[in-house]
């Protein structure tokens, strides 16, 4: 500690965001805590267990607490050593006061958001609370997890596996004049960054994709072509074999959500990470209806758990229904007793599906007539004018099985599509049978975002993404996202095993 030192740091003030010290007074009253420093330090310990932080700007327009108060002169050695080495496994610069104090009211912000959340998760009960805190240790900060140094989802890749020596053999005999300037293992693809020796090598490049993989035998996996972060430079993504993948558990897939708090989180959905081991995330409330899709067997049951669990972690039975219709009798049994599902029952079987959707519809009547009643125009204003609605998921596990026994479903399904978002009702549709006959034009072109998973045929691909692509996957989780107005994104799956959805379900 060149620059900062102990006797600075307890005699300086430190200040919370607006957002935190509101939290924080908050947190104080439910849990029944005598002073701020107390939320804070509670606070700070749950951040301190989580990676780096998103890059959200935060003010210090809150409280202003001295050192004294936060820390005591014997525990303040261990607080300000996890600080830093948090800082440190996560390239966050410590280099002065000003930077020890922004990293701490970004602890203290992202915590006490994290509190609350969970504070809400439990069911606002005290007990639950608790528990939820102990089990993730957050009341005592980690050393172990937070001296991580590498991103979890990170892969130990040996020195055989690497093969940057081969991309600049084959780059040489496929006629790209390039060079290979780095290296990053993702979990299942590493990302080599090449420099070109000048632009018209792109082009070349691009049309010898196909002889790149057969010069570096890469069978039948394709290569995938990238723009670089620099002048000149692109992206080539490598498959590697399975031996060295690694798979992202529950625990990176809440550690992830945990990274996301506040109003603008409320829908944030996370099936997995990109090629090189960030989170995937995005919000049901933008996308705001997805078509998930895949050949039996690639994990798409996985990844609709992982969407409807993301959804779960975030909200209370009072915020969140899910109106869950399984046609096929199979997939959402976990749900069977959860407080989060929608009229307390899961609609098994076509009849029951059908009628789950017009009753959807009928809410979604009712919610408008609502808004239009109080001059609003969604459910979000309507909660401020006091209105509370919970936000309602509707999920059907098969809909090609729905479609094909009761054609009648789609007009239902096309009327959500296109007015629900606004009464705060989305739909998540998923199937394995993706074919044009049993996804009209109409029902594709109003649920604009898609995850496929691995099929069969590029024609497959084609009807989930609009285009092709989702036959060359890797299968066991591995997917393509894609989002209105974004290009498409490359991610591998979380693994949530049936008992560790079993254990979010039961929130
Ligand atoms: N993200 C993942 N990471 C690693 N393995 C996975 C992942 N997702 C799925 N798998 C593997 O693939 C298997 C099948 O997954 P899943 O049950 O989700 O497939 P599915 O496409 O829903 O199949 P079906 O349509 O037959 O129900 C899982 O049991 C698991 O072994």
């Amino acid at each position: 500690m060149s620059v900062l030192n102990l006797q600075q740091i307890m005699s300086s003030r430190f200040r919370t965001s607006a957002a935190a010290d509101a939290q924080t007074k908050s947190l104080m009253e439910v849990l029944g805590l005598s002073t701020k420093a107390a939320v804070a330090r509670l606070a700070i310990g749950r951040s301190l267990s989580l990676g780096a932080f998103n890059g959200e700007a935060v003010d210090a327009k809150g409280l202003e607490i001295p050192a004294a108060s936060l820390f005591s002169q014997d525990d303040v050695t261990i607080w300000v050593g996890l600080i830093l080495t948090h800082a440190r496994s996560h390239g966050i610069a410590l280099d002065g006061m000003d930077a020890f104090r922004s990293a701490l009211r970004q602890h203290w912000h992202r915590g006490a958001a994290m509190l609350i959340d969970d504070w809400r998760s439990s069911g606002e009960n005290f007990d639950q609370f608790v528990g939820t805190l102990v089990k993730r240790r957050a009341d005592l900060p980690d050393v172990g997890t937070s001296a991580r140094t590498q991103k979890p989802s990170a892969a130990n890749v040996t020195s055989a596996e690497d093969q940057s020596s081969q991309l600049t053999k084959a780059l040489g005999e496929i006629g790209v004049g390039a060079e290979v300037k780095g290296v990053v293992h993702g979990p299942r693809l590493s990302r080599y960054k090449v420099a070109l020796r000048d632009v018209n090598q792109l082009d070349k490049l691009r049309k010898g994709l196909e002889r790149l993989a057969l010069a570096m035998s890469l069978r039948d996996m394709m290569p995938a072509l990238g723009h670089g972060d620099e002048a000149k430079t692109v992206t080539i993504d490598i498959p590697r074999a399975p031996k060295s993948w690694t798979t992202a558990s529950k625990i990176e897939f809440l550690e992830a959500l945990g990274a996301v708090s506040g109003a603008g989180a409320e829908l944030m959905v996370c099936p997995g990470m990109t090629v090189v081991g960030d989170p995937v995330l995005f919000d049901l409330r933008t996308a705001p209806h997805l078509l998930v899709g895949g050949a039996t067997g690639q994990g798409k049951s996985v990844c609709v758990h992982a969407i409807l669990s993301s959804l779960i972690v975030k909200h209370t039975p009072a915020t969140l229904q899910l109106a869950l219709m399984d046609p096929k009798r199979v997939e959402f049994s976990i749900y069977a007793k959860s407080r989060f599902l929608w009229r307390d029952e899961i609609a098994v079987g076509a009849d029951a599906a059908r009628e789950t959707l017009r009753a959807l519809v009928s809410e979604m009547d009712a919610r408008y007539e609502r808004m239009s009643e109080l001059g609003v125009n969604n459910i979000g204003d309507l909660a401020a004018k006091g209105v509370r609605l919970p936000f309602i998921v509707a999920c059907v596990d098969e809909l090609a099985d729905l479609i094909m026994q009761d054609r009648s479903v789609e007009a239902e399904i096309i009327r959500l599509a296109q007015m629900a978002r606004a009464a705060g009702i989305h739909l998540i549709l998923a199937t394995q049978r993706p074919d044009a006959k049993t996804f009209s034009g109409l029902v594709r072109s109003n649920i604009p975002a898609r995850i496929a998973l691995t099929v069969q045929k590029a024609s497959e691909s084609q009807i989930i993404l609009d285009e092709g692509g989702a036959e060359d996957l890797l299968g066991r989780g591995d997917m393509i996202v894609k989002l209105a107005g974004s290009s498409l994104v490359r991610a591998h799956g979380y693994y949530l095993t049936p008992g560790d959805v079993e254990n979010i379900v039961a929130r």
